[in-house]
Formats: structure tokens, C-alpha cells, sequence
């Protein structure tokens, strides 16, 4: 299956220290309003957390809006962006797109040119990133290929398309998405505790991006420790969303599900190896009697006429046979640790066929409370194109007006959560 099967197109392109990376996204309507200013934010968002390595502090992302919002306002095209490295001056014949003397030599050309400093091959492939099976697949005898468009560096590009299917969220359906770290190395936060509407710069103002000052505090300590003895540390985020309408995805067909079409968003992310939707493993321990989400009459009627439900509980996380059911959507992904560890790994070198120990160089120690930010993103893009599939139209007042009309329509409405 291609992720994006529907409405929505959405892709990426640039490597970790070219000049600059690209995203386009296609297929939003007209009237969303978004600017520069807003996407700039989103992704400063993605560089907090503690953890993060040195990289993060002395490069910027150079945003430039080059098509599909004009005064503020999405047109109906394809919104296409470019975010500069500013570490780009550095890695410029490295990373050259044009063979890098005037003979036209290539440094993949062994004794052709002198390969030395940041233009020597890497040749000690890191278990767990994609080094060593990206050379074998791409026939590369260096790893520098490899590791630059693998690298997370262009989940910036995610982040500021995210920005602009948030903004639709929000102003098509009333909708809004945050996120927090769940647990980070042995640490877990406080079960049941979802931040509310309104919670994000309260949650972006921890350290950790965790809501919980006490288990906040213990993660701190654990990177702090990873830090000090050379090693690096993973965790879980969750993503939540408020208001969205009961009816998103479907349960008629595998690829059209929701909740398939979310995990293959997250899993989509850099060092993502678990999905769970609502309480997810957890509920797979529970009795059935304990693990679903009962369902009342809230407006005091009777008869079979409208009526408005609630769920008692949110164990399924706001879905239910792959459709939103009106309650809050709760996804989680759960992130390995960095692979780059400072206390380096056992692998061989390519180039000598021995043993070796793996790259080390700067890394982050724990990108967990980013990673939050990155699923934030995808989440909202695989939403902005159930609400589009579903509802459609060419201008957000016509999308909105056709959310109001179904809502309007439906003679079981879900109470509101919050
Ligand atoms: C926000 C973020 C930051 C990351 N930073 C690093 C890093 O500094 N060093 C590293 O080795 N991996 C980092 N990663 C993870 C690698 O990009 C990832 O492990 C690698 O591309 C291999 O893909 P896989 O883990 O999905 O198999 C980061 C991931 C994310 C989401
Ligand atoms: C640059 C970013 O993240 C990078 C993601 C990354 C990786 O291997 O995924 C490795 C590191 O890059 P470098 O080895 O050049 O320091 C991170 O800094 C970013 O998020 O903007």
C-alpha cells in the first residue's frame, strides 16, 4: 500500500547536510489560513527536548514558502516549501548534486580524488541505522549516501507540511492535535493523564515535553545518565486529538482504515517500531468485559428519536472499526533509542573487512520529545486527507459547511468530550 491513498499528496526531498530539503503537499483547498510565521514555529517546536544533539543549537531551518500560499492563505495549489540547512556552507562539496572538479572526478571514484575529512567514505556501518543495508542495496562502498537522506534531519519537511494540514484541521473542523512523551528509557508518566485543548505550550515548556513535573523530572535524570556513560535512550509519544467528527476512515476495506492509515504514517517516522491506537497492548491483557468503552444516553431520552451518546470510557483510543467514533483519538508510537551510541557498537569495516567499532560521532542522545512533534505532523496530515475524503470541497467554507451539514444530519450525535 502507498500511504496517501487519498485526497492528500504529500512528499519529501533534500539529504541531512545539503543545501536544503523540499516538501510539497498536494490536494488541500483553498482558504486555509497559514503563513510563514506559523510553519517557522512548528518547527522550532521539533528542536526542543532535552537530549537533543549539538547540531540543534547551532543550525537553523531556513524556511521559504515557494508556491501555493499566497497573502496568508492556501490557493487550491500545491503548497511546496524549502527549509535550508544553514550547515550547508560546510558540506558544499561534499554534498555537491554536480561532480566536484572541473575533470568531473567523483569521490566514489577510488584514487580519482583524494577523499579526506568530511569527504572520506564511511566505511563503519552502525547497527540499527541504515548504513549497512542501504550500501548493499544501493551498491554505495560508503555509508555518507546512506545515512544523509535516512537521516531524520527531513522530518523538518513533515513538520512544516504538518503545519499547514493542522491549520486546515483546525479551521475545517474545529480539531486540534498535541502531543506528549508517555514514557522515555525506564520512565512512564502517570497512566490516563491526556492533555487537554490548550495544552500544547504548557506541554512544549517541559523539558521532556511530558505532562507529569515529577516523571518529567526522573526522564531528565535518565538522559542526564545515558549522557554521562556514553549511551543513548528511547521512549513512547502520544498523539491526541480533540473534536474531530465520528466517521473518519472506514471499516469497509483494509487500506481505507483509519487506524492502519495512522500507524503506516507514524511507523513512517525515523526509529518508530510500535504503533498502539487507545490502551492498545494494554487492552490486549484486559477481559473483554474491561477492556471496551461502554456507551450512554446522555440526553436524557428515551425513545429512539435524536439522541446524543457518550462513551463512559476512551480505552480504543476515538476508534472504533477503523472510523473515528467522536471520542479522543489517542494513537502512540514508540521510538528506539538513537543508534548513533557515543559508546560505540561492534560492526566491520567495509572497506578492510575487519572488525570495528561503529561511527560515533555527535549525535542526540534521546530525540523522543521531537519525535512527539514529527508524529504530531503525520498524524495530522493522515487526518487532513480523511477530512477532505469524507467531507470534500474546494474552499475551507465549503469543507466546513459540509461537516456542519453531516453533523446536522446525524440522528445519533456523540456529546462533547471536553
Ligand atoms: C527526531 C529524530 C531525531 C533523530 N536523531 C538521530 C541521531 O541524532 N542519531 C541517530 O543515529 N539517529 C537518529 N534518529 C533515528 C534515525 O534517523 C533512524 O534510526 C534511522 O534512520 C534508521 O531508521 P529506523 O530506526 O527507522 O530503522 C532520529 C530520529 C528522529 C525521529
Ligand atoms: C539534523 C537533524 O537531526 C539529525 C538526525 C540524525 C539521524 O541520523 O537521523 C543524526 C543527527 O545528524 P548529525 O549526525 O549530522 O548530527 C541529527 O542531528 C534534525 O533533526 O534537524
Amino acid at each position: 500500500m502507498r500511504q496517501n491513498h487519498g485526497v492528500l499528496r504529500w512528499l519529501t526531498s533534500g539529504e541531512s547536510h545539503g543545501p536544503a530539503l523540499a516538501g510539497i503537499l498536494e490536494g488541500l483547498p483553498a482558504g486555509v489560513e497559514v503563513d510563514s510565521a506559523r510553519i517557522r514555529a512548528a518547527l522550532a517546536r521539533r528542536r526542543l527536548g532535552h537530549g537533543r544533539g549539538a547540531r540543534m543549537n547551532f543550525e537553523q531551518d531556513e524556511l521559504e514558502v515557494i508556491g501555493g500560499i499566497r497573502h496568508g492563505l492556501t490557493q487550491g495549489g500545491p503548497v511546496a516549501l524549502r527549509i535550508g540547512n544553514t550547515e550547508w556552507p560546510r558540506w558544499s562539496e561534499v554534498m555537491a548534486a554536480d561532480p566536484v572538479d572541473a575533470e568531473g572526478r567523483r569521490y566514489d571514484e577510488p584514487g580519482r580524488l583524494p577523499a579526506r575529512g568530511r569527504s572520506a567514505p564511511l566505511t563503519r556501518p552502525r547497527p540499527g541505522h541504515a548504513d549497512l543495508t542501504g550500501m548493499q542495496k544501493y551498491g554505495f562502498d560508503d555509508a555518507r549516501p546512506v545515512l544523509e537522506r535516512a537521516s531524520a534531519r527531513e522530518t523538518a519537511t513533515r513538520v512544516a507540511l504538518g503545519e499547514v494540514a493542522r491549520a486546515f484541521l483546525e479551521q475545517a473542523v474545529g480539531a486540534e492535535v498535541v502531543s506528549h512523551v508517555v514514557s522515555l528509557g525506564t520512565v512512564d508518566a502517570p497512566a490516563g493523564v491526556v492533555p487537554g485543548r490548550g495544552a500544547r505550550d504548557a506541554v512544549d515548556a517541559d523539558p521532556v515535553r511530558c505532562v507529569d513535573p515529577t516523571a518529567s523530572a526522573a526522564m531528565v535524570a535518565e538522559i542526564d545518565e545515558a549522557h554521562t556513560q556514553g549511551d543513548t535512550l528511547g521512549g513512547v509519544v502520544e498523539v491526541v486529538v480533540h473534536d474531530l467528527p465520528p466517521g473518519l476512515g472506514s471499516y469497509v476495506h483494509w487500506d481505507r482504515k483509519l487506524d492502519a492509515r495512522l500507524a503506516a504514517a507514524l511507523m513512517g517516522i525515523q526509529a518508530i517500531k510500535g504503533v498502539e491506537v487507545g490502551d492498545g497492548f494494554e487492552t490486549a491483557r484486559r477481559r473483554g468485559s474491561q477492556a471496551h468503552d461502554e456507551i450512554e444516553r446522555t440526553d436524557g431520552g428515551s425513545d429512539a428519536g435524536g439522541m446524543t451518546v457518550r462513551r463512559r470510557t476512551d480505552r480504543a483510543g476515538g476508534i472504533e472499526g477503523g472510523m473515528t467514533n467522536g471520542e479522543v483519538l489517542r494513537v502512540r508510537a514508540a521510538m528506539k533509542p538513537i543508534s548513533t551510541v557515543p559508546r560505540a557498537l561492534d560492526t566491520v569495516d567495509t572497506a578492510s573487512g575487519g572488525a570495528a567499532q561503529a561511527i560515533a560521532q555527535r549525535s542526540d542522545v534521546c530525540a523522543v520529545p521531537a519525535a512527539g512533534v514529527v508524529a504530531e505532523a503525520m498524524v495530522a496530515l493522515v487526518l487532513a486527507d480523511a477530512v477532505l475524503e469524507k467531507f470534500g470541497g474546494d474552499t475551507v467554507a465549503q469543507v466546513r459547511a459540509n461537516v456542519a451539514s453531516y453533523l446536522d444530519g446525524l440522528t445519533i450525535r456523540v456529546a462533547a468530550t471536553d
